[in-house]
């Protein structure tokens, strides 16, 4: 089938290509020329595994292209995914007017039948929004407003669908290609209705062995994403909570974890205490259902909670790191082992590490980071962060490097790498042997045999 994909990010990026490698011809649109010529070069401007591979093999089968030529993707593809971004504006709700400038390029030049799959976290009502965007462009053109109506005459048709995303940064091309459900919000007019069987024909491929795909109404569809994201961030600030709450009580917060996520009413997955959570969705998104709420009149109390909670996790290591060495870090430089939000990703969206720096570097300390894949990244933004003063931030080559002339480390992603360290090799290299661990890599008593304070969330401190 012939697909289009309106921004090539995290998402429509992921989308294009998993699609294509699916066997379907993609065009992906963007509006950053510098990106798009990147990826006409052959390279992919972000790190997620297993992409750079299918963007490769799907170019080299003629599959899969990149233009900031918007006329030419909305003729070709009969599907039009819109994947751009939906920023928090000043209010905190999010901010459309990325979307609502694709929905209008499309109402500018389509032909014949188009069904517009609306991608991006967006409010509910957004659909109503594209649609009235899409049309009104169509009045300009003298075509008619009402569906009915321009279906007698033989004009353009179209519907538009919801149709959220639900990858992982770090996971995204493995959750594209394995969802765990594909939502469609259609409506039931017969556009709507021949809309959703051409979404649910692209996606075919990804549901053989178990259908997973749920069909609903749009503001259904749209909601559900908001509810995912409300609910797993709620998990990770009540689990924050509980951990700093276990400090006080002598009890260990991974073995609360294990023991509460063996209840199948509860499940493992997200009840990981740790620095709070980042990344560029889970902070907008409960700031914007928070702001949907407040629009109708509502407060949504335990989302105002879970980012309370939040914002104060943020600040755990740092918390720490002056409970041991009190408020003036002059003097002391600290190794910093991950600058992403998570593992896997070289995102530094709303990342952990931003809070934690700025407030060691305000405190007098010298900075030695090292992340995987996210240096380049890191350096940009930490500049943005501190107005340029990164003087006393080093980026290192290595882990170890980190720790060279450091006198402790902080962990604040959990990259695979960083699980098994020499720890005999730590107690050498550290002045004042501490290691402040945001995510719970280690035993507290294998430390404590190396000679090290160990400072982890919610569990034993060794000191
Ligand atoms: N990053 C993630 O893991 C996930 C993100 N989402 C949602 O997906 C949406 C996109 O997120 P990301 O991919 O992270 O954003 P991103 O910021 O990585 O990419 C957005 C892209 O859209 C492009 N763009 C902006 N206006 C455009 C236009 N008029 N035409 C074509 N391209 C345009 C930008 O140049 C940029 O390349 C957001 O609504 C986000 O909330 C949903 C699930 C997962
Ligand atoms: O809407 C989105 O953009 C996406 O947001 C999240 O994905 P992502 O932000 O990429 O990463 P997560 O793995 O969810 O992690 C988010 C943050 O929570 C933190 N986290 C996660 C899990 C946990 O147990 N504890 C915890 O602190 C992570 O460290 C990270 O900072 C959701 O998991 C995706 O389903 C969703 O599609």
């Amino acid at each position: 089938m012939k697909v289009t994909v309106f921004g090539s990010g995290y998402v429509g990026l992921v989308t294009g290509a998993c699609l294509a490698d699916a066997g379907n011809h993609v065009v992906c649109v963007d509006i950053d020329a510098a990106k798009v010529a990147l990826l006409n070069s052959g390279q992919v401007p972000i790190h997620e595994p297993g992409l750079e591979a299918i963007v490769a093999s799907s170019r080299a089968a003629g599959r899969l292209s990149f233009t900031t030529d918007a006329a030419a993707g909305v003729a070709h593809g009969e599907a039009l995914f819109i994947a751009v971004g939906t920023p928090p504006d000043e209010t905190g709700s999010a901010d459309l007017k990325y979307v609502l400038a694709v929905a209008r390029g499309i109402g500018e030049h389509f032909t014949g039948f188009k069904v517009v799959a609306d991608k991006s976290t967006v409010p509910v009502g957004t659909g109503d929004r594209v649609t009235e965007a899409i049309t009104a462009e169509l009045l300009k053109r003298g075509f008619a407003a009402d569906p009915a109506e321009r279906a007698r005459l033989g004009q353009p048709d179209f519907t538009v669908i919801s149709n959220p995303e639900f990858l992982k940064e770090g996971a995204a091309v493995a959750d594209f290609n394995r969802p765990d459900r594909i939502i469609i919000g259609a409506d039931s007019t017969p556009s709507g209705q021949r809309g959703l069987e051409l979404i649910r024909q692209i996606y075919a491929p990804f549901t053989l062995n178990h259908d997973r795909t749920m069909v609903m109404d749009v503001r259904s569809a749209e909601f559900t994403k908001y509810a995912a994201n409300a609910m797993l961030a709620t998990r990770i600030s009540f689990m924050n909570e509980l951990a700093n709450l276990a400090e006080d009580l002598g009890a260990d917060i991974e073995l609360v974890r294990r023991g509460i996520g063996s209840d199948p009413r509860i499940g493992y997955s997200f009840l990981y205490a740790g620095t709070g959570y980042g990344g560029s969705c889970f902070p907008k998104d409960v700031s914007a259902l928070r702001r949907t709420a407040a629009e109708h009149g509502r407060e949504l109390r335990i989302l105002a909670a879970v980012e309370a909670a939040n914002t104060a996790q943020k600040d755990v290591l740092g918390a720490k790191i002056r409970a041991r060495f009190g408020d003036d870090l002059t003097g002391l430089t600290f190794a910093v082992w991950g600058l992403s939000f998570k593992p896997n990703t070289d995102d530094m969206r709303d990342a952990p590490s931003r809070v934690l720096i700025a407030e060691l570097v305000r405190r007098g300390a010298l900075i030695r980071a090292y992340d995987p894949a996210a240096m380049a990244e890191a350096k940009r933004v930490l500049a943005l962060d501190l107005g340029g003063d990164v003087g006393r931030i080093a980026f290192v080559e290595s882990a170890m490097a980190a720790v060279a002339g450091a006198d402790a480390l902080v962990i604040v992603t959990e990259w695979k790498a960083f699980r098994n360290p020499d720890f005999a090799a730590l107690a050498r290299g550290l002045g004042r042997k501490a290691i402040f661990d945001g995510r719970n890599l280690y035993e507290p008593s294998v430390v404590e045999a190396a000679g090290l304070a160990y400072f982890p969330i919610g569990r034993r401190q060794v000191s």
